[in-house]
């Protein structure tokens, strides 16, 4: 039995990926702003025979990142897979991009990744034993997407974060990956949705649709098929895997 923390575990990807790795028999520590979010989905680990924590923060935080994994630490009784899934979606034009927006959004899907895997490499080294820091970037993390260029900038940021510890951490037995998804029909791609919409004329829907369309297996992506490649990287088969960013996107951007 391993323990596993995920970050923006309260909904979405977050969600799914914490629901099967307690399939696969993790216990799970979810972090997440919305208290509610993450009671409800402690609730359904328990149900599928897990043991889950909850800790409420802002990954924005540093502080509270690390005092998220110590709660994790202390309440399982271990710590072994850190998932840095927490982000925000941010769509405007380069030329609308002002300094606020770009703070805010880095602060979130950069800044918080950074304090994750810090946060989780000095615990496992502070343990004395190997661990696994898995990161959630994206397609955008591959190709700069019109309209989600500062988005697209933070997953890019990822990678290279991703692609660092893994080379300062290695000699550690602390490998680093991330998982880079391509169209997932969560919230978040709502608010993507709409605010196309807002900015472009674009009819609700038509965006996604759009982008959908473009997926050479044909269909959306769900939170399981995300987590299912999340499962895989939080086992003992990806041992010899690190500093990868793996597209998981249903054939979108070819790499
Ligand atoms: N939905 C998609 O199509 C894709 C999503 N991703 C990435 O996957 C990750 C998860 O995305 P979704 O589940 O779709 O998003 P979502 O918006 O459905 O859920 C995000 C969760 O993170 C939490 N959260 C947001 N800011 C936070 C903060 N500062 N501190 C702690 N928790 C915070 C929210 O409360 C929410 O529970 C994100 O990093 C996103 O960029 C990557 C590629 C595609
Ligand atoms: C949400 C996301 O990561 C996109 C549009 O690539």
């Amino acid at each position: 039995m391993s323990v596993v923390l995920v970050t923006g575990g309260g909904q979405g990807i977050g969600r799914g990926i914490a629901l099967r790795l307690a399939a696969d028999g993790h216990d799970i520590a979810l972090v997440d702003l919305a208290p509610e979010k993450i009671e409800n989905v402690a609730a359904e680990v328990r149900e599928i025979g897990s043991t889950a924590t909850t800790f409420v923060a802002d990954v924005s935080d540093r502080d509270a990142v690390f005092a998220a994994v110590d709660h994790a630490h202390e309440a399982l009784g271990g710590f072994d897979v850190m998932i840095n899934n927490a982000g925000i979606a941010q769509v405007a034009p380069i030329d609308d991009v002002r300094p606020d927006d770009v703070r805010k959004i880095w602060a979130v899907n950069v800044d918080g990744v950074l304090w994750g895997i810090q946060a989780a490499a000095a615990k496992f080294k502070t343990l004395g034993q190997k661990g696994k820091i898995i990161n959630a970037s994206s397609i955008a993390g591959h190709d700069g997407f019109a309209m989600l260029g500062v988005y697209s900038a933070t997953k890019f940021a990822v990678r290279a974060l991703t692609q660092a510890a893994a080379k300062e951490y290695a000699a550690h037995g602390i490998t680093v990956n991330a998982y880079c998804p391509g169209v997932v029909g969560t919230d978040m791609w709502v608010t993507i949705d709409k605010r196309f919409a807002e900015l472009t004329g674009a009819a609700e829907g038509e965006t996604y649709d759009r982008f959908v369309g473009g997926i050479a297996l044909g269909r959306a992506q769900t939170p399981e098929d995300v987590a299912a490649f999340v499962s895989y990287l939080s086992g003992p088969d990806s041992d010899y895997m690190t500093g990868q960013a793996g597209l998981i996107d249903g054939g979108l951007v070819f790499r």
